[in-house]
């Protein structure tokens, strides 16, 4: 069965890689901010879900299963964030979340196409990261590094930013970026087992 990823998320490809699967990545496009703010007042779930569908369903895919996530970070003062994109962003980030506890929000979307039709399956997984500290030198670093700038609330885990993550409590596969046992249930949900991709 074709598995596609609807996602440029290196990290994404990685992970699904390393895990057995070798999906064709097809790059959704999805402006992401105009989709954001055409949501009436959505919780941050609702917004990383709606995202993570709404990438799976822009690719061109005829027959096959469609897999899209949206990552982002959930701070304590209900604030979203998604990939600082700037130095100074990524530096404010860091100054507001150090030695903080949030949650990193990753929305999933699985749609599978055959005979029978479209199934689509939609969920979360939320990931409390508790932030290190890091000296102001080692934050001047890191932003250097351009790392922070790219990925949803300005870390990994997997790359330099781990030095600077105390531990999560959850699935560390979706603060990467796909959550490889949610996938499995959602998979399961549209009739798909890992038998039939391996
Ligand atoms: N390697 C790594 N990447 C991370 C981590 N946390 C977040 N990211 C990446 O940050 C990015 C979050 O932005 P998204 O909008 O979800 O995805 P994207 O990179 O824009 O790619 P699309 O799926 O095509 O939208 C993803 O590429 C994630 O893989 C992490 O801990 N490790």
């Amino acid at each position: 069965m074709r598995f596609v990823l609807a996602s440029q998320s290196p990290a994404r490809l990685a992970v699904l890689k390393a895990a057995g699967i070798s999906p064709d990545v097809l790059v959704s496009g999805v402006d992401e901010d105009a989709l954001v703010a055409s949501l009436v007042d959505p919780t941050p779930q609702r917004i990383v879900e709606v995202l993570a569908r709404a990438k799976a369903e822009a690719v061109d895919v005829v027959e096959g299963v469609v897999v899209g996530c949206d990552s982002m970070l959930l701070t304590a003062d209900g604030r979203v964030h998604g990939k600082p994109k700037t130095r100074e962003v990524a530096e404010r980030r860091w100054r507001e979340q150090a030695g903080t506890t949030a949650t990193l929000l990753t929305g999933h979307a699985v749609i599978r196409k055959d005979a029978d039709g479209v199934r689509t399956a939609v969920a979360h997984e939320a990931t409390l990261v508790r932030f290190g500290t890091p000296t102001e030198a080692e934050l001047q670093a890191y932003l250097d590094s351009g790392e922070p700038l790219e990925v949803a609330g300005a870390f990994t885990l997997d790359g330099r930013g781990g030095w600077f993550v105390d531990g999560i409590d959850g699935d560390h596969t979706s603060v990467i970026g796909i959550s490889l046992p949610l996938t499995r249930r959602l998979l399961h949900s549209v009739g798909i087992t890992l038998s039939d991709l391996w």
